[in-house]
């Protein structure tokens, strides 16, 4: 059967999920609570990246490099390419020219299950089979790690249980999919990836069909999770709250990632969605919230 090498990444020696960025430093001499190790694996580095569709090209010249356990937004006005970009960095579509490095291996040369073990693209708008079970779609999750049939045994079980309480779907394993919600089945497909436990996860548009709590929480969740996360996102103020780093893309070309305040300048989210951002501070907490507006409203 399959003769790609062992996995890199086995969910079997995982570091149970862990936050990578709110543990705080202990000040106790004496204490003796291990402290999380940054994440070593997750390393993405895209060169001269031209993303093309047909003979069309979408991004040309992205040439960034994403460090293991950050979270990088990618945002731009609809069309300008988020979709593309994630499924080339996921190597299910190719670049037209350039290259994708994933710890220094070019990620399209290495074979598809390594990669699964590697990378896990929770794609937009997917739709499981509707007679699957919600525990069966999760467990695909683990489909890298396992030999031949080796579906169903009770290890499996815990983990697409654990999975499914990350994204507060507590005892959905045996419903059908088809009896759920838009926002539940794309929580069924994050706790998928959850279990698939790569290095590297690519989101779509995830927060797509979730109410506001689960909005926060999700994005709350992949942002406290020790691996690599690139979303595309549509909500400014939300990639501004939760992500290390933004990519712009505007006119066929990645602005290189940055900081939200610098990312998305006023003047930047101007000039690329043609809308007004101010910095309000909020009232109670103090902290920094991205207010969009329409430009007409300062008429
Ligand atoms: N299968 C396809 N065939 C031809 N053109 C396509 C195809 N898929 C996407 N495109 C075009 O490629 C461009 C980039 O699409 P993409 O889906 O990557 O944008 P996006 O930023 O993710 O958009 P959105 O915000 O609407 O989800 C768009 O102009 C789109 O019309």
């Amino acid at each position: 059967m399959s003769t790609e090498p062992a996995v890199e990444h086995n969910p079997a020696e995982a570091t149970p999920p862990d936050t990578l960025h709110s543990t705080p430093p202990s000040d106790d001499p004496g204490a003796t609570a291990p402290q999380p190790t940054e994440p070593q694996l997750g390393a993405l580095r895209a060169q001269d990246l031209t993303c093309a569709i047909g003979r069309r090209d979408v991004v040309a010249g992205a040439d960034f490099s994403i460090r293991p356990g950050e979270t990088v937004g990618i945002v731009g006005p609809n069309g300008s390419g988020k979709t593309t970009l994630l499924r080339v960095l996921a190597g299910v579509r190719k670049p037209r020219t350039g290259r994708v490095l994933l710890d220094g291996q070019v990620l399209h040369e290495i074979g598809p299950r390594r990669r699964a073990a590697a990378v896990a693209l929770v794609a937009q708008d997917e739709v499981p089979p509707a007679d699957m079970l919600v525990g069966e779609v999760v467990a695909l999750g683990l489909t890298p790690y396992l030999p031949p049939w080796g579906l169903g045994a009770p290890r499996e079980q815990q983990q697409v249980a654990q999975a499914l309480t990350a994204v507060d779907l507590t005892g959905f394993a045996d419903r059908p999919v088809r009896q759920l919600s838009g926002g539940e089945r794309q929580r069924v497909l994050l706790a998928r990836a959850l279990v698939q436990d790569t290095p590297v996860l690519l989101l779509d548009e995830p927060t797509n069909h979730l109410d506001v709590t689960h909005q926060l929480e999700l994005l709350g969740l992949v942002r406290g999770l020790r691996r690599t996360v690139v979303a595309a996102l549509h909500d400014l103020s939300l990639a501004d709250r939760y992500c290390d780093r933004i990519i712009v893309l505007h006119n066929g070309r990645a602005r290189p990632p940055a900081p939200p305040a610098d990312a998305l300048d006023p003047t930047v989210v101007a000039e690329v969605f043609g809308v007004d951002a101010n910095r309000v501070v909020h009232p109670v907490t103090g902290e920094s919230h991205l207010l969009i507006t329409p430009r007409e409203a300062r008429r």
